[in-house]
């Protein structure tokens, strides 16, 4: 993935701007480009008013004022010391705040711990911090998985959801606008947790309170941590109790993580080919 977008505030000396014509200082020639990485949201007042989600994408910000004339401007033969000045105009003023928003095909969706940043390890080329405590992961990482036809499936690892987390339980859903670009997810669910079901149904319901229809997005569920023996007994249990496909692995030992590479290809085809109805995809 190309990582460079661009907002550019602009002198440019056209598209009717009041204060522009062909003689102002800073036309064409004089435009500041800010770079942004791909993925940026440009708001004015909360309003989006630019999503830069391909490379090399342009939002144009700001026209730049004209220059003033001095006296030289106005030298002639009959006047050979202008006392004459003209004003410049003021350039545009806007107040924008720039947004990053993730984008990766697929995002990991789980409560603290579950291992969704082992398994981006196990499955990609990323290396997000792992450790045995909660809310390791701060903010998102996203992994990039290589396939032999040269395809490449980018994986996003976002920071843990625990229930109530619409109410800022936790740190909060707003690392969930990271999620809303995401084709499809994956619930990362630790089995050997009592009842791991019923974390399927917090992070749906939590996603849900972010954007309604968000869980509904084309999916599978991770049951991770299969090598520890009381998650063997759940993952039948979970089986009978959810629609979506259930993929048993060891993010730590990398067990089965191919089931999530192979899987991960096909929701990515199906979303190639058109399939975008984000409706939840039943196996
Ligand atoms: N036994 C076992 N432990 C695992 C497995 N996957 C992850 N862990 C352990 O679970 C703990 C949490 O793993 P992380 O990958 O950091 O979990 P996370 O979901 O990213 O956690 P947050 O970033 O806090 O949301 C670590 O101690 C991991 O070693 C697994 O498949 N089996
Ligand atoms: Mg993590």
């Amino acid at each position: 993935m190309k990582s460079l977008a661009q907002v550019v505030p602009l002198y440019k000396g056209e598209n009717g701007h009041p204060g522009a014509n062909k003689n102002c200082y800073g036309r064409n020639g004089s435009v500041t480009y800010i770079m942004v990485p791909i993925g940026t949201v440009v708001k004015e007042q909360g309003t989006m008013v630019a999503d830069l989600s391909q490379h090399g994408q342009e939002y144009l910000a700001a026209f730049g004022g004209t220059g003033g004339k001095g006296n030289r401007f106005f030298l002639s033969n009959e006047n050979r010391a202008p006392t004459t000045t003209a004003p410049g105009v003021l350039g545009q003023e806007r107040s924008l705040q720039l947004e990053l928003r993730t984008m990766a095909h697929a995002g990991l969706v789980g409560f603290p711990n579950a291992g969704k940043s082992s398994l981006l390890r196990a499955i990609s080329n990323a290396k997000p911090a792992v450790a045995a405590y909660p809310f390791t992961t701060l903010n998102p990482h996203v992994g990039v998985i290589k396939y032999r036809d040269h395809e490449q499936v980018a994986v996003a690892d976002i920071p843990g959801l625990i229930r109530g987390a619409h109410l800022n339980r936790g740190l909060g859903i707003s690392f969930l606008r990271h999620i809303e670009r995401c084709r499809f997810l994956l619930f990362v669910l630790d089995m050997s947790s009592p009842e791991p079901w019923t974390h399927l149904e917090h992070l749906c319901y939590e996603l849900d309170q972010y954007e309604p229809g968000l869980s509904k997005r084309p999916q599978a569920v991770i049951a991770n941590k299969m090598d520890l023996p009381e998650a063997r007994g759940n993952l039948e249990a979970l089986r009978s109790r959810v629609a979506q496909r259930v993929i048993p692995v060891s993010a730590l030992k990398g067990e089965n993580t191919e089931e999530v590479i192979l899987h991960l290809r096909e929701l990515y085809d199906g979303y190639v080919q058109g399939d975008h109805s984000g409706t939840v995809t039943r196996w």
